[in-house]
């Protein structure tokens, strides 16, 4: 039977991720219990089950709040002499605009558990994914010359200082994606990459980056309170931003790169400061970055690298206007003399269509599927009505319990459409003893980033959601992603059952649906069928009911990353974008998910 990077890591599940994101912050001390107003003094209701024993007790966070934490990070020695030989850029700690400014900062050790010894990065590795059956994965790249992939990180050839952090990341060899990707980005081409849910994307388009700067000469960046990054990584929500940002923080320890992270939400002059300290790398999303960019805080005449990630959540609908402000009205160079990168799991074609805008010459790039990791997601499908949808939340998660899966490492997130919905939902389930915590746009920052925290340390182990977590989180311990709401659009409920099954861990996503979600039928039967899962009978005749279904993309068909809409004959006539490519696997990309058909009007409430 074919194997996959997926599935080769799957061998390593019992090892832990050393360096997850959930260790950066301090254990929380206990908080009292909180119980809303509305429900203080009532009984469980009597059409529910009983509430839990006291043995689990609930919890969210809605208690007292003891503002961000400080985090755990232990100061690191900064030793600039670690990175390549003969290294010299503007970039780095040489301008005191941009990288490191060595008199006032010390690096923080992005890496707090290890002491960094070589020695003890070796005997980390023996424990360490195995990847060996990369062959079967179906990989198409087309477009001009597009160079060959990479088998291993040395062939890359990224610097010791960079290979030293991919060591301490426990990452043995490249990922799909990444084997693929990198040399296209390191040949300094534009590029399209779309490639599934947890499949290692975030190194993918830092890892260039920072080799990027590392080796490059750069112009002396001018002095002053005006940053000037030359990176930009721009993100969909405030919290992936801040995910990127902290493993873009590991990949450049001691590279002398040099990472910044703006969003909404936060205090804008913290980050000001942090940004008048130099920064080669920004990671921002739009709104915020638009703000310092109007009060001249920041500059981005010296971008040299663009990357989009999420690109087609950036590109959708609404939200294109902003980026296309900022990539193309606000000083930026021009296509072809910055290089561009966007990655995400689909890619509608309009959306192609839209960015092509912003690249050049670019290749276009898919990876997936034949045991990818939508395979390591058991997906299910049940019929449930709007008014029982409560109850059988609860029997599945009193199942979870009964089954032993339900607790720290065992996640489950549960998305809901609205975030009146969320709050309701996080509120009955707390209210009858399941220890639940939410977030949305309609929480504070500082409570999103908490209700994160909270759960991803297992403290409160359900945490209700909106579209808001659905791309990118990459949460270990996600064992159930509950479609308690489903979406209206497909590739949102690819990337919301993505937050499970990640880099080789097995995954449950379980869809509850009714006649509300007639328009889904098709596309979710044809994705299930293509991931190789058990399609319910009863699942056909509802999609035979809808209509047209305009905000299903894959209506048009079904190719798992869908095609180069450059191929396309309408487009493609009297243009020689299409060029030469390649199709690693000889079998081609005959299943799986991808970005078809109409794009229509489903946008979600992930936007900052
Ligand atoms: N080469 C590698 N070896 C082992 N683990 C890796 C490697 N590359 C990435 N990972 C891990 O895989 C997980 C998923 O990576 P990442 O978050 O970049 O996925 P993604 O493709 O961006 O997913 P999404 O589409 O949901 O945004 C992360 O925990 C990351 O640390």
């Amino acid at each position: 039977m074919a194997t996959s990077w997926a599935d080769s890591v799957a061998a390593s599940e019992k090892v832990e991720t050393q360096f997850s994101s959930e260790q950066a912050y301090q254990p929380r001390l206990a908080r009292p219990t909180y119980v809303p107003p509305h429900l203080r003094s009532r009984p469980p209701s009597s059409g529910s089950p009983a509430p839990p024993s006291a043995a689990t007790p609930a919890a969210n966070d809605r208690g007292s709040y003891g503002g961000p934490p400080a985090g755990a990070r232990s100061a690191g020695g900064f030793r600039p002499d670690v990175g390549r030989s003969g290294y010299v850029a503007a970039g780095g700690w040489n301008g005191r605009s941009g990288g490191w400014d060595r008199g006032r900062d010390r690096e923080v050790n992005p890496f707090p558990d290890t002491d960094g010894t070589e020695q003890g990065l070796i005997e980390q590795e023996n424990a360490v994914i195995n990847f060996d059956a990369y062959e079967d994965i179906p990989v198409e790249a087309t477009g001009d010359n597009v160079p060959p992939p990479a088998n291993t990180f040395a062939e890359i050839d990224l610097g010791d200082a960079l290979n030293l952090n991919i060591q301490r990341c426990k990452y043995v060899r490249p990922t799909p994606i990444q084997r693929h990707a990198i040399p296209i980005s390191l040949a300094g081409r534009d590029l399209m990459a779309c490639a599934q849910t947890g499949s290692g994307k975030t190194a993918a388009f830092c890892f260039p980056i920072i080799s990027g700067i590392m080796y490059g000469q750069y112009v002396q960046r001018p002095r002053g309170r005006t940053a000037y990054p030359l990176a930009l990584i721009l993100s969909p929500t405030r919290e992936l931003s801040i995910q990127i940002h902290e493993e873009a923080r590991k990949f450049s320890y001691q590279t002398g790169v040099k990472v910044v992270v703006a969003y909404g939400g936060a205090p804008i002059n913290q980050q000001l400061r942090e940004l008048e300290r130099g920064v080669d790398i920004l990671v921002a999303t739009p709104g915020r970055l638009v703000d310092m960019l109007e009060r001249a805080r920041v500059s981005l005449q010296m971008i040299k690298y663009l990357a989009l990630d999420e690109a087609d959540r950036m590109l959708d609908m609404g939200f294109e206007p902003q980026i296309r402000k900022i990539v193309e009205q606000m000083g930026m160079p021009t296509r072809g003399l910055r290089q561009t990168m966007l990655f995400s799991a689909t890619f509608p074609k309009e959306i192609q269509r839209l960015a092509s805008d912003f690249l050049s010459n670019y290749i276009y790039l898919t990876v997936g599927r034949v045991g990818s990791s939508t395979d390591l997601i058991v997906q299910r499908v049940e019929y449930v009505n709007e008014s029982d949808k409560r109850s059988h939340l609860m029997d599945l998660l009193h199942a979870q319990r009964e089954n032993g899966v339900h607790g720290k490492h065992a996640l489950t997130l549960v998305f809901v459409e609205t975030k009146r919905g969320a709050d309701s939902l996080e509120n009955w389930l707390y209210a009858n003893g399941f220890p639940a915590t939410s977030i949305h746009g309609d929480r504070s920052q500082q409570e999103r980033e908490l209700a994160l925290r909270s759960f991803k340390s297992g403290r409160t182990p359900i945490l209700v959601a909106t579209d808001v977590a659905a791309r990118g989180l990459d949460i270990p311990h996600v064992a159930h992603v509950v479609n308690f709401d489903l979406p209206n659009d497909i590739d949102d409920y690819v990337h919301r059952i993505g937050r499970t099954g990640r880099a080789g861990k097995t995954g449950l996503a379980t869809a509850f649906f009714n006649e509300n979600n007639s328009s889904l039928a098709r596309p979710l039967a044809e994705l299930m069928q293509e991931a190789n899962q058990e399609v319910p009978v009863w699942l056909p005749r509802y999609a035979s009911r809808s209509h047209g279904g305009g905000r299903n993309r894959r209506s048009g068909g079904s190719r798992f990353g869908g095609r180069d809409f450059r191929r396309e004959s309408s487009f493609n006539r009297g243009t020689d974008y299409y060029g030469g490519g390649y199709n690693s696997t000889g079998h081609g990309i005959s299943a799986g998910y991808g970005a078809y058909g109409v794009y229509g009007a489903g946008v979600t409430s992930a936007w900052e």
